[in-house]
Order: C-alpha cells, then structure tokens, then sequence
C-alpha cells in the first residue's frame, strides 16, 4: 500500500506542533512537576526493563509519537511479517526471523511449506552435530577431539555468532575455542591459523549466498592451509557449511551431510537465530542456544501482542525517531555496562544502518525526513574515558542507550556496584548536567577567586538535558540476550515501517562489491588501470608498484 509522506500525516503534523513547545522543556524540571515519571515511562517485557524517563518527553509526547505508529500502520505491518507475507518488497521475500525461534509444532505456512517444520528439522541437526563436537565424539583426523572453531563469515554470518559467542562467555565449554574470522585482509585469517592445530580444528564456513568475496576467499585459504597436513578425504571431518546455496556449498567442496541449511526468508543480519548460529550452539551447547531462541520468542510474543503504548520495542522505535527527527539527534551511541557485551554495538550497526540506512520510501520516493542515525558506541566504563567529554559538553546532542545486568555472572567483589555506579552516574548527569550557579557555588566553597571562578565556570558546565534510556535485565543470560537481540530487531521494524523505508534489502553493498572485483582484477593482471579517475588510477599504480616483503 502507497504511504503518503510522512510529513503529511495528521500525527505527524500533531506532533511537530507539539516539539515546538517541548523544544524548550528541562528534563530537570520534567522530573521535578512529576514524581510518577518513573513509572509512567518505564517498561518491563520478556525479563527487559526499559527507563525512557530520561528523554525530553512527557507523557503526552507518547501517545502522539503512538498515534503516529498507528496512522503509518505498524500494527498491521507486523502482522504482515509475523505471518509469512513478502513485506521484503524489493527482494520479493517474507521476513521470517521470528519463525526461526517459533516453538516446535506452531504451523507457519509459506508458500504451500509449513516453515516450523524446516525450522525444527534443521535445529535437530544442529543439536545432533554440536553434541558430538561437544562431547568429544567428533573426531579430527587423527582421532583427536575437536579443540578449536574457526567461523568463517562476513556481515550477518559474522556478527551476530560472534557478539553472542562473547556474550554467553560464561556458558561457554572449557575445551572449545572459538575464532572468527571476517575480514579479507589476511591478516584476519593468519592471526588465527597462527593459533590452531589441523589435527583438531573445525572450519564452519557461514554464508547465506556462498557467494560472498571476502568468505570464499578464507575458506580457500582454510582449506589450502588445512590440505598442507590433512588429506582430501578428511575434509569432511574439518569443513562444515552454513548457507541457502546448496549448489555452491557441494562445488566448494563441502559434503551435503555437513551443510546446515536456511531460507531466503532470513536476513542475513537477523540470521543468528538459524543455522547461522552454529558457532553459537557449538560454544554454549543447543540447550542454551535454544533458551537464546526462548528468549527471543518471548519478546516477539510481547511485541506481536502488546498495546503500542505498553509496548518494548515500540516505545524505544519512537522515542528514537522523536529524538531523530525533532532534537536533530543524528547518531545513537549503545553504552553496555557490561563487558560481555564488547559486541553488541557493532551487530546493532549492522542491523540498524543495513536495515534503515536509507534515503527513498518503499515506492521509490526520496524519503521527506531525515532516516536511521549513524550507529555507534562502546562498552561502559572505558567510553566514559575515551568519547563521553563530547556527549556532556560538545556541540552535538548525541543521545545514548545505556545496557547494564543488575547481576554479574562473575564473583568477584567490589565490581559490579562500581559498574551499575557509573551506569546510573552517567545517565543522571546527562540529565541532570550541572548549571553555571552550580559551579560557581562549588568554587566558592573551595576558596577560589572570582577571577578564577569566571575562568573556570564556563568550562566546567554541563548542559545537561541530553536523552538516554537505560535497559536492564536481571543476569546476561541466554534468554535475556536473546530477548535484548529481538528488542533492537522490533525496533528497526517499526522505524522502518515509521519513515516507510524498505528494511530488508541492502542495494547499497553493491556498487563497492563490483568495483573491487574490477580492481583486483588490475592488480592482479596487466591491465592498464587508466579506465579510474585520477585518484583512484594513482592508488592502484602505487600499489601495483609496491614491494611485496
Ligand atoms: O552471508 P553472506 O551471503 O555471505 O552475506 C554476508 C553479508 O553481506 C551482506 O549481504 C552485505 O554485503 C550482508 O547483508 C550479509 O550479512
């Protein structure tokens, strides 16, 4: 259905008279008119706890930002994804993550295939395989267990086992090590062959369309490296793929029985959740993996069921557009207070700026209002260290997520309430700031000059009022990360579906893809690269010039 633009709306034209007067609100004051603001902007789901209070919003600012959902049709457009319709409009495919963490048995019928079938089929396979890797009766070659797994992918086939994989650190098996590698600098691949033995490593080699450059390219290097010592006939034991390319996977080399499968229905930057988190299941153990799926399930069915003002990742989708499109806030900075979660802002880049980076609506028109902020950020409490000078006193208003577990997995005394500390320190004084006459009397009751009083105070005022939200869970534990994954996806749905950009495709990979093969080919061949401007011709003849060491 054409949307008409956003701009046009009733809600939205509502809501821009309603950011005129709140251009001016002090969240100070917000807090001070309103001692239920707490749990007036607070929301629990599926063992998440979302604080939005700290944003320049009040209650009414919710319910127009609600209508504003309603009107662009969030509710039915969910449906639609839930139920298997081709919402992927460009691509002409369902968008069916949400079926990948669907309990056993729930019929979901897609084009005449009932997918929860597929779904569990493939499941059982990998609970099969990672058993046997786990408990020692997959052997190498030589007869040895596996001790090391080197996931081989880029993007979504990278990202997301990864960040989860570090995650679930605490849950891990003491004898499997896990490595990624993503990159084609092979500096990637050669720091982690440094490290692994041939006798007991496992290559998975992760990739939708087994297509990929960058993955197909270390996996010939894996399989090269591995033939120096292994023979044709134990790569076998030593390769298994992950992909929806059946035809590649088998030309590549790899055995149909070690091919785990998905769908061209899963995105690769929502495809943890498929086979695609074989490295995941590989280091927590399918248990585990599935309370991930568990987790996950339990935020679709809140975001599947609840009213759009109760609703998780509704609220967070509009409170990001609020600040987005009237605070001209134009990047998100993630902050996990916990280490575990080093990851987690890198995949959110992925599922945020691949999803919503954009700049036409679904029909092809150039979109009427600024899109997806730039995505960034960086565990809690080195960022306070590095960045977060900018975020209190510089010019832009950058607004921040904070992630925290109210308890560790670890027992190591004194830490954790020194983490939740600085958690909740940071997000107050973003808030709260510290005003001029606040400075000044501190200074006073130190003695200082006034001449020196004047000379510090400007410097050493806060704004303050600058937006964040805080998430809390109980434990980072396999449901509540897999719960935090399906939050952030939710949300991305539903900006996507607010600015009515088309979410699931991602042309804007290309152009780069098929100019670098055009490249390599120049720096690998004779050609003349004169075809470039004068730049890009410049580079290549350097580096065709270079000295290999
Ligand atoms: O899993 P594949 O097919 O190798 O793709 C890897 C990544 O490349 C992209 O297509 C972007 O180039 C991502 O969307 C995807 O996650």
């Amino acid at each position: 259905m054409r949307q008409p633009a956003l701009t046009t709306t009733v809600s939205y034209q509502a809501l821009q008279s309603h950011a005129a007067e709140a251009r001016d609100w002090q969240m100070r004051q917000l807090f001070a008119a309103d001692p239920q603001r707490f749990p007036a902007l607070t929301v629990d789901a599926a063992g998440l706890f979302l604080d939005y209070s700290k944003n320049r919003l009040d209650q009414r600012t919710v319910e127009l930002l609600v209508d504003l959902a309603r009107e662009r049709g969030v509710e039915a457009q969910r449906d639609a994804m839930f139920a298997g319709d081709k919402i992927n409009l460009t691509e002409h495919r369902s968008v069916l993550h949400t079926a990948l963490r669907m309990p056993r048995g729930k019929a979901l019928v897609v084009d005449g295939q009932d997918v929860n079938v597929d779904v569990h089929a493939v499941l059982d396979r990998v609970k099969g395989f990672t058993d046997k890797v786990r408990n020692g009766t997959w052997l190498g070659y030589s007869g040895k267990p596996i001790t090391d797994i080197v996931n081989i992918g880029i993007g979504g086939s990278d990202l997301g086992p990864k960040m989860a994989v570090l995650a679930l650190r605490s849950y891990a098996h003491p004898r499997l090590k896990m490595h990624f590698v993503s990159n084609v600098d092979g500096h990637d691949m050669d720091a982690v062959l440094a490290q692994v033995n041939h006798e007991t490593t496992l290559f998975i080699v992760a990739s939708k369309t087994f297509t990929t450059a960058e993955t197909m390219l270390n996996a010939q290097t894996a399989r090269r490296w591995f033939l120096c010592e292994g023979r044709e006939e134990d790569l076998a034991r030593h390769f298994v793929a992950v992909s929806t390319n059946k035809e590649a996977v088998s030309k590549f080399g790899i055995d149909l029985d070690n091919m785990f499968p998905f769908w061209d229905w899963v995105g690769g930057r929502y495809s943890v959740w498929s086979a695609i988190g074989l490295s995941v299941a590989l280091a927590v153990g399918f248990g585990y993996f599935q309370t991930m799926l568990e987790g996950a399930h339990a935020m679709d069915e809140h975001f599947r069921t609840a009213p759009l003002a109760q609703n998780m990742p509704v609220l967070l989708a509009l409170v990001g557009f609020w600040n987005r499109q009237f605070l001209g806030a134009t990047s998100l900075s993630i902050a996990p207070y916990h280490q575990d979660l080093n990851r987690f802002p890198a995949y959110l880049q992925q599922l945020d700026m691949e999803s919503n980076g954009k700049r036409v609506t679904r029909n092809g028109q150039p979109v009427d209002t600024p899109t997806c902020p730039i995505v960034w950020g960086e565990c809690g409490t080195n960022a306070q260290h590095a960045y977060f000078q900018l975020l209190h006193q510089g010019t832009d208003v950058v607004p921040i997520d904070f992630i925290a577990a109210l308890r560790a997995t670890h027992d190591l005394e004194g830490h954790h309430d020194a983490l939740l500390a600085n958690c909740f320190a940071q997000s107050e004084a973003f808030m709260k700031g510290k005003s001029a006459d606040e400075v000044r009397a501190e200074l006073q009751a130190q003695g200082l000059t006034e001449t020196k009083i004047d000379e510090l105070v400007p410097h050493k005022t806060f704004p303050g009022n600058r937006p964040s939200n805080t998430i809390l869970m109980d434990q980072l534990t396999p449901a509540t990360l897999g719960a935090l994954i399906a939050l952030y996806e939710h949300k991305t749905f539903v900006q996507g579906v607010i600015w009515d950009i088309a979410s699931f495709d991602q042309w804007g990979v290309e152009l780069g893809k098929v100019l670098a093969k055009k490249i390599q080919a120049e720096l690998e061949g004779d050609v003349d690269p004169a075809a470039h401007d004068s730049s890009t011709n410049g580079l290549i003849v350097m580096a065709k010039g270079a000295q290999v060491p």
